[in-house]
């Protein structure tokens, strides 16, 4: 099985050698993957995942705009459209300096399971650009956002290719891309999810991804008859996931200690109460501040600069930043200081090595790609809505979202459980969300 495994991941680094993002998560997936085709006759011999990691388009455009100064800028824009086998490309956006082919191909790759596992019909795709919004005006932000929308609308409709936000884009993001997507194409349909509530937004999206995370780690806490309450959890981010991931943990009882940005983390001892986080939100959202900020109205508190909150002893840790943000050292020790739970809101937040310590040592881990899926199923209940030209209710949005991450936890015990009785949940999510995929591929033939 060994060899099977290595003889793929050769041929996939022989074509893609220069995009570790992509190459990471690829490995995950082949190494669960691979040894299921092989005990399963239907999948045996047909490529088939050969045929997923192969983009079904990659489309690569300049973005011209011009800057406050009267400037010429120009960016890369992005749009991997990586498998519509069961629904159209569904995926974020992402708008910052590091954005390459390599980091959204692996974000597009895992939106193909994440979708499929969400058990609504979305297909995975995802794109960006190396644009950077820190620092920018509004009117600035507006004409990148125009420009970006005047190529890609040639390549997306809310039948073909429906984008979101990612990091560096939310609602004001959305909006400007919606209404030149709207002007081009004169038509008003729900090309894009992520919208406002008087145009078509849902009602819970922006809180989805935050509060489907927590419902995640409270299904797999449930197993061991525990829950959040009187719990200590660290946050990395204070983004989009990271703030809507404190709400409902506080919500739940628990003490939320931290939250990060790239500049360093912020520990409150006496706890991230509903109080702070509005002030976090209003800073974040309205200010654009810096995290450090937090330190000035709330002086018990401490920021620590350029290190990461992995040191703060925690029972639950919810990475919520970016791609690789928690590393092996880090992760053991989360461990010895006793964290029973790691469950992760952002993509790919940590490294193979922390992974193996989390599974070494037995702790219940979840994968983004099940337990941030929360925020693109919710993007499908936007969709819904939209095509059935109503908006459902805060009430209901919220507890189809609760029914879709526990049936998404149910997948994957189905197909992580182990013979001890634990429970692999990156092996339950990436066999769970292979098989329905991978039966679409199988009856629409060699395409
Ligand atoms: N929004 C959504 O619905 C979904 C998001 N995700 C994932 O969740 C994660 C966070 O996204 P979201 O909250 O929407 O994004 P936001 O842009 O709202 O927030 C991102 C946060 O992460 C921090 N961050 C970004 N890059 C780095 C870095 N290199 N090092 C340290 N901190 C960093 C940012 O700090 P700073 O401001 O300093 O850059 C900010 O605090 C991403 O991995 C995204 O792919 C997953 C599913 C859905
Ligand atoms: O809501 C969406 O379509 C996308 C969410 C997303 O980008 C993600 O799940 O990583």
């Amino acid at each position: 099985m060994k060899d099977k495994i290595e003889a793929f991941l050769d041929l996939v680094k022989e074509r893609n050698g220069h995009e570790p993002e992509f190459l990471q998560a690829v490995q995950e997936v082949a190494e669960t993957v691979i040894p299921y085709i092989a005990k399963h006759d239907i999948y045996n011999g047909k490529n088939i995942l050969l045929r997923m990691v192969e983009p079904e388009r990659l489309i690569s455009f300049r973005v011209s705009w011009v800057d406050d100064a009267g400037e010429i800028q120009v960016n890369r824009g992005y749009r991997i459209q990586m498998n519509s086998a069961i629904g159209p490309y569904k995926g974020g956006l992402r708008f910052h300096p590091t954005v390459n082919a390599s980091i959204l191909k692996f974000l597009a790759f895992e939106q193909v399971f994440k979708n499929s596992l969400t058990t609504l019909p979305m297909g995975g795709g995802k794109g960006g650009s190396d644009f950077d919004p820190k620092g920018k005006s509004d009117n600035e932000i507006m004409r990148f956002c125009h420009a970006f929308m005047t190529e890609l609308f040639r390549h997306i409709g809310h039948n073909t290719d429906v984008p979101a936000g990612d990091i560096g884009v939310g609602a004001r993001e959305i909006g400007f891309m919606f209404g030149m997507y709207k002007k081009l194409k004169n038509t008003f349909t729900g090309v894009l999810t992520g919208k406002g509530q008087s145009w078509g937004g849902s009602l819970i999206r922006p809180e989805a991804t935050g509060y489907g995370n927590v419902y995640f780690a409270e299904n797999m806490l449930k197993t061991k008859n525990d829950s959040f309450n009187g719990k200590r959890i660290v946050i990395s981010g204070s983004g989009n996931v990271a703030q809507f991931a404190a709400e409902k943990a506080i919500e739940l009882g628990a003490t939320v200690l931290t939250l990060s940005d790239s500049g360093g983390y912020i520990i409150d001892e006496d706890g991230i109460d509903t109080e702070k986080l509005e002030f976090v939100m209003d800073l974040k959202n309205v200010k654009r501040g810096r995290i450090s900020e937090y330190v000035d109205k709330y002086p018990n508190a401490k920021f620590v600069k350029g290190e990461r909150p992995w040191s703060v002893k925690c029972d639950i840790a919810l990475p919520c930043a970016t791609q690789n943000e928690l590393n092996g050292d880090e992760a053991k020790q989360l461990v010895d200081n006793g964290c029973i739970c790691v469950s992760e809101g952002a993509n790919m937040p940590s490294t193979p090595e922390a992974i193996h310590e989390f599974q070494k040592a037995k702790i219940l881990f979840a994968p983004g790609k099940a337990s941030n899926a929360g925020g693109v199923a919710t993007s499908g209940l936007e969709m819904s809505q939209n095509s059935l030209r109503l908006s459902w209710t805060r009430e209901e949005v919220d507890e189809k979202l609760k029914g879709i991450m526990e049936d998404i936890h149910d997948s994957c015990v189905e197909y992580g459980k182990n013979d001890d009785g634990s429970v692999d949940y990156i092996r339950g999510a990436n066999i769970a969300g292979f098989v329905k995929v991978a039966d679409a591929m199988l009856a629409q033939g060699v395409v």
